[in-house]
């Protein structure tokens, strides 16, 4: 990493003030049709909240959220109160949205009421009815960079996107599987994954930690500390999930809920759920948030897009970024396995930059490019 980028301030964060930006697009479109969807099937007593909520995106500011709920959220959140919706940080106010859908819904500590569990549910039925076409990524000796490249095509299967391209649209612009391949199977004491999405998503997660699992002591896998994106995984999701597998008429997804079961019976495999994954923190230059999730975990595999963002930080960077900047407070290695659906994005060349540009004006954010990156200390 050269000098002059240790010494450059961090790029500017992604708000939904930029003309043009994604996050501008997501604030005037994509998060209000995830509100009108939600609005059609949710109860009466509901819905009203949820068009106040709607009429407040457009013309309204952002109010407090109770405190606790969202574990520190609502303290993140103090310095914009009264901010309009169109002038804030893209992760803070998509955070903030999706605590307010939840608050509608009635969401309590006490009462978790998760408005996006049927979609989860199924998305994770169809996924493991799935299994019983892919022998090959079910077979437990399965190559490890196979099963790394089925991560990312997995890490489509995400509900809050405007568009869902099929496995077959998914290009790598970063393949550093070989690398990774090698990175996993060093033998290391603590890896850690940071789950994203139900569906495709976690069932390639749950097959890849079954196959490294004995390559290292203990894998600490996270899921969110409660319900939002509609797809992410959270403890309550996790532990339905692993029934439904058990309980399967389909081999391949018994043995893997019979595996996973066992790993975690062992202790091999531990399930956390992580306050700092409900929060716009950024883990790359927090070396004490990072210390405090992540312990003395060699590497960290991020899964998906919202947590490259909450790896990288929810910046502007220069896509040809020297990767490595990323790891100068971060103490431990990462693997990011992600389809792109942000303007995120380190650690590329300017030629794939330039070229993939011209291909499709949104290469960044149509879920049609994706990754397996490696940032080794
Ligand atoms: O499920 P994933 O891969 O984290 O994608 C979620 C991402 O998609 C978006 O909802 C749209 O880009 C982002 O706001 C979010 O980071």
């Amino acid at each position: 990493m050269s000098s002059s980028q240790q010494s450059k301030p961090s790029p500017s964060p992604l708000t939904t003030n930029e003309p043009g930006s994604f996050a501008a697009f997501s604030l005037e479109q994509r998060l209000p049709t995830i509100l009108d969807q939600l609005i059609q099937y949710a109860d009466t007593s509901v819905v009203h909240a949820l068009q106040q909520l709607a009429t407040e995106m457009q013309t309204g500011t952002i109010s407090a959220l109770p405190p606790a709920i969202f574990g520190t959220l609502d303290q993140a959140l103090q310095p914009y109160i009264g901010r309009n919706w169109a002038n804030m940080p893209f992760l803070t106010v998509e955070l903030y949205f999706y605590a307010r859908i939840l608050l509608a819904f009635g969401y309590t500590a006490i009462t978790p009421i998760d408005p996006f569990q049927t979609a989860k549910e199924a998305a994770n039925d169809q996924a493991i009815a799935a299994l019983a076409s892919q022998p090959e990524y079910c077979d437990p000796t399965c190559e490890i960079d196979k099963l790394l490249h089925r991560a990312v095509i997995g890490n489509t299967a995400d509900l809050s996107q405007h568009i869902m391209p099929t496995h077959e649209q998914v290009t790598l612009l970063i393949d550093e599987s070989e690398v990774a391949k090698k990175l996993l199977t060093t033998g290391m004491q603590r890896i850690d994954l940071v789950f994203d999405n139900a569906g495709a998503d976690i069932l390639t997660d749950l097959l890849l930690i079954r196959r490294i699992s004995p390559y290292c002591t203990h894998i600490v896998a996270h899921v969110r500390p409660y319900p939002m994106f509609i797809s992410d995984m959270t403890l309550v999701n996790m532990k339905a999930l692993l029934e439904k597998l058990l309980a399967s008429s389909i081999p391949a997804a018994r043995q893997l809920g019979q595996d996973i079961t066992q790993l975690l019976h062992q202790n091999k495999l531990i399930l956390r759920t992580s306050p700092a994954l409900g929060v716009p923190a950024n883990f790359y230059d927090n070396a004490a948030l990072t210390q405090a999730i992540f312990g003395n975990a060699e590497l960290v595999i991020f899964k998906g897009d919202l947590n490259y963002r909450f790896f990288a930080g929810d910046q502007r960077w220069l896509h040809t970024t020297e990767k490595n900047h990323l790891l100068q407070h971060f103490g431990r290695s990462a693997l990011c396995l992600r389809t792109i659906k942000s303007e995120v994005l380190v650690g590329l060349t300017s030629e794939i930059v330039d070229h993939t540009r011209t291909l499709r004006s949104d290469w960044l954010t149509c879920g049609c490019y994706g990754i397996i990156q490696v940032f080794a200390q």
